[in-house]
């Protein structure tokens, strides 16, 4: 396994509310994630595990303590960086936020097209990728045609098609049958095998736990096991 880190964050703290209302949700979390690794996030409800992906993402503002991805300690950054460094990282959310006026294909090279990239080559990327998890009959489909399943694969094949370094991923293959997400298992494997790039998710994924080098377990907003 490569030693480059991919993402580490030093007595991170966040907050939620202000004044009477003000709740600490993330309490001195230190972590690190190196290239090559797969590492799942568990902790009960509440515990601060999507807090902690979405800051991780650039998602949500980083209030105390540090945080770097991909070498980029993120209080230096400014907006514009910020935006730069989010699209060098895939994510998988629960919540896949597809366009519904574009086909699944087209849906896919939304996220090929934020490179200098030729079309072509984005659009021949996204099929294959649609064809690996299994929807080469829905590449031309909206998603209002595709079922809840077939959406979050569109969605994991959208965070994919660039092989980002860093994959933040929130459960995703609850949606998916048997074969789909032995499939995400399959790709997510590869895609950690050349050592280039870590994945970090939340997942009860029992064929997950298989695959993964670490868990790092969270209660009340606090690392647990290492
Ligand atoms: N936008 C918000 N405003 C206020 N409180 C929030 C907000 N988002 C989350 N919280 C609270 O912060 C705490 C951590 O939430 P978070 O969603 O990070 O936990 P989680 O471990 O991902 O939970 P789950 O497994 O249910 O998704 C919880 O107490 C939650 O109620």
């Amino acid at each position: 396994m490569s030693t480059s880190l991919v993402a580490s964050t030093h007595q991170l703290r966040h907050y939620y509310g202000q004044e009477e209302t003000k709740k600490i949700v993330l309490k001195d979390i230190s972590f690190s994630l190196h290239a090559g690794e797969i590492v799942i996030l568990t902790g009960p409800s509440g515990s601060g595990k999507s807090t902690l992906l979405t800051i991780l993402g650039c998602l949500r503002t980083l209030q105390e303590g540090a945080a770097s991805i991909l070498g980029f300690p993120l209080a230096d950054l400014s907006l514009t960086e910020l935006s730069k460094l989010r699209a060098q990282i895939g994510f998988i959310f629960q919540s896949h936020n597809l366009f519904p006026s574009l086909t699944a294909c087209q849906n896919v090279q939304m996220a090929g097209e934020l490179f200098p990239t030729p079309n072509r080559i984005i659009q021949k990327k996204s099929i294959q990728i649609l064809e690996r998890l299994g929807l080469e009959h829905r590449i031309n489909h909206k998603p209002a045609e595709l079922s809840g399943g077939q959406r979050q694969r569109v969605a994991i094949a959208r965070a994919l098609v660039n092989k980002p370094r860093l994959i933040l991923a929130d459960e995703p293959t609850a949606a998916l049958d048997r074969a789909a997400s032995g499939e995400v298992v399959k790709l997510f494997r590869q895609l950690v095998q050349s050592g280039e790039r870590a994945i970090l998710m939340v997942t009860h994924d029992e064929k997950m736990y298989a695959l993964a080098d670490r868990v790092i377990h969270m209660e009340e907003g606090e690392i647990l096991v290492r």
